[in-house]
This record gives structure tokens, sequence and C-alpha cells, in this order.
């Protein structure tokens, strides 16, 4: 299997090339989430998230998807419980979506493809001091994952939206303030699915607690389609390339067990 090669076989292409080699190679993301091979764990707590608006500092695209910023320089926004052993501080969020409302998350339950997901990157300020130390770690950094589905308006995602035409190319930043990243939350955050695995983006380190929520989302068909209007490519290249499938394909799980909060 490909857990015991140090070689990942990436069955699509996704917007960058996926590596040969990845260091361990046997704890990859995005996973299929398979209900009936879950493992409730009882004492999974509930997840404690303590966001500060005012924390928020600006959005841009970074090339592979857009990345709205927070100041993490101090204990002001923040996660912490559930899985968690320590306090994890927000740095960024950003999503993942396809060019059809069929398909777009990374990780799937029991093969289900979303339109969309959105996750949340934490690090471990109890242990490290910079994100950049924390992404090396095994404990080091914890996201939250959030599926999508279309259907009613999002009126806390409209702020966002509203802000994607300006940063419609690679590169371009716009300040972003007052944006309460708990608004995209679903009303239950009791119930998720946690495992240990990666980034789903280079440099792919298998330094994350992946907390994935059970419940969803919406958003519209329209909010959906202005993410689609971003672009891959900078201002200067003379061959534009939209905004879509900016998700990693599903890797192996290697054996490793996936626990619910829930029963
Ligand atoms: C730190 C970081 C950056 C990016 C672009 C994406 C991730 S992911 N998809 O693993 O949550 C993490
Ligand atoms: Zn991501």
């Amino acid at each position: 299997a490909a857990c015991s090669s140090k070689y990942v076989l990436s069955q699509m292409h996704p917007m960058w090339q996926e590596p040969l080699a990845i260091p361990g190679g046997d704890r990859q993301s995005p996973i299929d989430i398979v209900i009936r091979k879950s493992v409730y764990d009882s004492e999974l707590k509930p997840l404690v998230t303590d966001y500060d608006p005012q924390t928020c500092q600006q959005i841009w695209n970074n090339g592979y998807s857009f990345l709205v910023e927070y100041d993490d320089t101090t204990d002001k926004s923040t996660v912490k419980g559930g899985p968690l052993q320590d306090k994890y501080r927000l740095c960024q969020f950003h999503f993942h979506w396809g060019e059809s409302n069929a398909w777009g998350s990374e990780h799937t339950v029991d093969r289900k493809l979303f339109s969309a997901e959105l996750h949340l990157v934490h690090w471990n300020s109890d242990k490290y001091s910079l994100f950049e130390e924390a992404v090396m770690e095994e404990n080091g950094l914890a996201v939250i994952g959030v599926f999508l589905k279309v259907g009613k308006r999002h009126e806390g995602l409209q702020k966002l939206v509203d802000a994607l035409p300006a940063i419609r190319h690679k590169n371009s930043v716009v300040d972003f303030n007052r944006f309460d990243p708990a608004c995209l939350l679903p009303s239950n955050t009791d119930d998720y699915w946690t495992y240990h695995g990666s980034l789903t983006t280079p440099p792919l380190t298998e330094s994350v607690t992946w907390m994935v929520m059970k419940q969803h989302i919406e958003v519209s068909h329209d909010q959906l389609a202005v993410f689609r209007s971003l672009l891959f490519t900078a201002a200067d290249e003379e061959v534009q390339k939209g905004m879509v499938n900016n998700f990693r394909v599903q890797q192996s799980q290697c054996g490793r067990t996936v626990r619910s909060s829930f029963s």
C-alpha cells in the first residue's frame, strides 16, 4: 500500500505537483472518514474556541486559496479542549472548493463529497513560540474542518465574499478587520471526527490534529461562484487560470483510527 512506501501516489494532478517523497508519508491528509470504522471516544471533550474579531488583519490570495490572517502574537484567538492537550492559536483560515457544486471538499464522509471545506489553522502556543516552529512538530498544529453545502445564503460569509474581487490575482492582499470566524462554525461543534494527519498543501508536514465537524454550514450558490471568480495566476501572467478544484486527492488511511466525539 502507499503507506509502506515512501512514495505517495497522486491519482489526480492538483494545482501543484504532488512531491514524490514525503517524510514518513504514513499520516497524510485529507482522508475519507468511514463512519462505521470511526471509534467513539467518550474522553473527547467539546471544542472550546475563543476568537477575538479584533485580531483579524488581512485577506490575501496566495495562488492556491484565499487566506484570512489573524494576529497570532498573543493568545487572543484560540482553540482548546476536544482532543487537544494544549491551547492553540488561530493564525489563518481558508477554503477549498470545486469548479462545480458536486465536489470541492478535501475530506469526505463515507465517500460523500461536499461543495467546499473551511480550514481554521491553529498552532500550539503552549509548546512553541512561532507557527514556523510548530509546523514541524507532531503536536504542532490543530485544524478545524467545516464542510460547506450549497443552500441558503450565509450572512456572516458575505463580508468575506464582498472582499474577494479586490484580491482576484495571486499575491494581492487587502486589509480586513473585525471578522469573527466563529460565525463560520456550525451551531453544533460538539460532534466531530478527529485524527492525526498532515497539511494538505506543501510542505505537507505531518503535524496536524484534525477536527472535522459533523455538521456542515450552508452557503448560497452565488457566494460560492464568487470563490470561483478568484484566479490562481498573478496579474502580469499572460494566461489567467480560474481558482477552482484547489483540493488535494485523498490519501491512504494507513491503519489510522478516526475517533468520533459522538456515538
Ligand atoms: C498552514 C496551511 C496553509 C495552507 C495554505 C493550507 C493548510 S491546510 N489545507 O492543511 O489546512 C495549512
Ligand atoms: Zn486547507
